[in-house]
């Protein structure tokens, strides 16, 4: 375990199960259509890449990055774009997949901008759910785990640009966030 690492909350081997299960209910949901997976970045690039490999339909991926909580465990409040997708969501089925959600705001956000950009459907998934988080009323489609008030790292999720080359999901030890 790494050394700043606290506690291992969940394991790699629970994420790959979780992630199993969530492929064959997208793989039944999405059975006959063409689905635009929309990867969240820089978070969700972990869990896309082995989630994609899980839903047996054939799909397109695209890419957005946006940022709200910099260097800091608290968001910011203002969601930004930091690279918009390369191809038109217009009348396609979007999966936006997400590694965690937590005030909402990134979220409601991101559905908002594509819903006005005449998607078809606009779905989400989401790894980890912390709806201790929550400022505004939102629920994924697809939810792996819920998780209680802690801020956690690893498998894409980051403290400060750090740990999220972890394969599992820990919580750090106090004395990191104050150094
Ligand atoms: O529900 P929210 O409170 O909006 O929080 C969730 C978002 O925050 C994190 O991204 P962050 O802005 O830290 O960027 P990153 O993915 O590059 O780490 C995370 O990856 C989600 O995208
Ligand atoms: O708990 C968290 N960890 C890492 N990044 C986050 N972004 C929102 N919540 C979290
Ligand atoms: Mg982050």
């Amino acid at each position: 375990m790494h050394n700043d690492i606290k506690e291992v909350l969940i394991s790699e081997e629970e994420i790959q199960q979780k992630i199993l299960e969530l492929g064959a209910t997208l793989s039944e949901d999405y059975k006959g259509r063409n689905p635009l997976v929309i990867c969240v970045l820089k978070g969700a690039f972990v869990f896309m890449a082995d989630l994609v490999k899980r839903i047996e339909v054939p799909l397109e991926i695209d890419f957005m990055a946006v940022s709200s909580y910099g260097a800091s465990t608290k968001s910011s409040g203002v969601v930004k774009i930091v690279k918009d997708l390369d191809v038109s969501v217009e009348d396609r089925d979007v999966l936006i997949v997400e590694d965690i959600i937590d005030s909402g705001l990134t979220l409601s956000y991101l559905i908002e901008i594509l819903h006005g950009r005449n998607a078809k459907s606009v779905r989400v998934v989401t790894l980890f759910d912390k709806p201790s988080g929550r400022t505004v009323n939102l629920e994924a489609d697809y939810t792996g785990f819920n998780i209680p008030d802690a801020f956690i790292v690893g498998y894409g999720l980051d403290y400060a640009e750090h740990y999220r080359n972890l394969p599992y999901i820990g919580i750090l030890k106090p004395e990191i966030y104050s150094s």
